[in-house]
């Protein structure tokens, strides 16, 4: 049943011969506003306008030249979900009775209860329409709770906000930026939500803006035509255009430069791109979500962030807390991991020993889920038993042997990710690997100067 006005509109069909009962069934179905009613003196014609999906039809059984039953069969045929009441004469009765064993709602007999008759049937009818349409609604909040609970585990409070704001993200198209600090699972949110809204059978694309220069960001983002500039030695789609119909994550956008602000809000408000080198304007519908580990508001204050850019963004905020604020979180997202990974290398199925869960408890994780998954991943392959001990969970020594010198978290991290600096001759690729962190994350404390690089030997 469409909804219009906020409400439930009810298309029926009557299929009857007789045209002065026709106008008599027609009349009193449409006393209520909310009924669409349609009629039908021809059968071909009827059948035809099948495809429409009425909710219900009223279906004269005597039809001059056709039988009931192949009319009802044609019904259940073509339009399963339509509830059909058959319309007899007493010379019919027990005819018309059958046909509720072959699949017809109901049956009526032409005498003078038809009207109240045809009435209390179409009410009961929609009651069932309602709550079929109910139950379906429930059944796919209830899916979708359980899938989302597969992905994004977690009982402490922050995380079942961040459920709820979720499902509300999925279910609207509401803009939405996702913040944390790097590995907090910004993109892995942004595409859970991108699976559970209608978008989802479109592609899923994702920028890392911190990652590409910035003369190469435009043609990215929008494409270019071929000779557009030099070494454009053909004609490319950008990433919106890529995204066409699904969702463009745009991870740290808080490192984009202020033109590409400016061709990114126009983007925004007209809905169309246009390809560096040509002038023509090509329509997207892209949902735009948005990452950032800055607190975009301040960097509006401090003038690095278009404030007009930032009033378009601004919609959701969802914000992903770091690992070590999850309390115990962290040992079901540990336990997931170690199950996927399990499944993954064809392991027998393992899990952590008390004092196991106890040592992963201790660690501060810089690098959150993204550095838990590497050391639950190196915990499975060097365990030996379908047990893991604390022999097996190797954390990196930095934040611990160096706890007790007076630092900030973010200290310890510029600590760390210096000291691997020198360590791989400051090759940034291999030492996020190392760490486990972003590319974004080194560049981005590279700028910032917390970190600082040397010629490579
Ligand atoms: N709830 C989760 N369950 C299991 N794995 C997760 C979860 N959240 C994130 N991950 C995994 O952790 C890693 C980091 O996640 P993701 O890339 O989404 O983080 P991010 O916040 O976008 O990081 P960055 O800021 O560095 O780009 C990925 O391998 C991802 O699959």
């Amino acid at each position: 049943m469409p909804v219009t006005n906020n409400k439930l509109r009810t298309k029926i069909f009557v299929l009857e011969d007789d045209l002065w009962y026709s106008q008599f069934l027609s009349y009193h179905l449409s006393l209520d506003e909310t009924h669409e009613v349609v009629t039908f003196g021809s059968v071909n014609e009827f059948l035809h306008n099948l495809t429409n999906a009425p909710d219900i039809v009223t279906l004269d059984y005597h039809l001059p030249g056709y039988d009931g039953e192949m009319i009802l069969n044609r019904i259940l045929e073509l339009s399963p979900n339509t509830y059909t009441i058959v319309i007899s004469g007493q010379e019919d009765i027990s005819k018309a009775v059958n046909t509720i064993k072959q699949g017809a709602y109901d049956y009526i007999v032409k005498n003078e209860h038809t009207k109240e008759r045809l009435w209390s049937i179409v009410e009961k009818v929609k009651e069932h329409i309602t709550l079929k349409n109910e139950i379906e609604a429930l059944r796919k909040e209830v899916y979708q709770k359980q899938e989302m609970g597969k992905e994004i585990v977690g009982s402490s409070e922050p995380i079942q906000k961040i459920f709820k704001l979720v499902q509300k993200a999925a279910s609207t198209s509401i803009n939405l930026v996702i913040t944390g600090e790097t590995g907090t699972g910004k993109e892995f949110t942004a595409k859970a939500i991108h699976q559970r809204s209608n978008r989802a059978k479109k592609p899923f694309v994702t920028v890392n803006i911190s990652a590409i220069p910035g003369k190469l960001l435009e043609s990215e983002l929008f494409g270019n035509e071929e000779g557009a500039f030099a070494g454009a030695t053909h004609q490319q789609i950008g990433r919106f255009e890529e995204a066409q119909g699904g969702t463009l994550f745009l991870d740290e956008i808080g490192e984009l430069g202020f033109d590409l602000q400016v061709r990114l809000l126009r983007v925004l408000e007209e809905r169309e791109i246009v390809r560096v080198g040509s002038i023509t304007p090509i329509p997207v519908d892209v949902r735009v979500v948005v990452s950032t580990h800055r607190n975009l508001l301040e960097e509006v204050r401090m003038g690095h962030f278009r404030e007009d850019l930032y009033y378009h963004l601004l919609g959701m905020q969802i914000h992903l807390p770091p690992l070590r604020e999850r309390g115990h979180d962290l040992l079901l997202i540990a336990q997931k991991v170690l199950q996927a990974f399990c499944e993954q290398n064809n392991m027998p199925a393992k899990s952590f020993t008390t004092n196991a869960q106890k040592k992963l408890l201790q660690h501060t994780y810089p690098g959150n889920i993204r550095e838990l998954k590497a050391i639950v991943e190196l915990a499975a392959v060097l365990s030996e038993a379908i047990h893991i001990t604390p022999e097996d969970i190797q954390l990196p020594e930095s934040t611990l042997s160096q706890i007790s010198e007076e630092k900030t978290l973010d200290e310890y991290i510029a600590d760390t990710v210096q000291k691997y600096l020198e360590k791989y001759n400051y090759n940034v690729m291999c030492v996020a690997d190392k760490l486990k962190i972003g590319k974004s994350t080194i560049y981005r404390m590279i700028r910032k100067k917390e970190v600082y690089m040397a010629e490579r030997k």
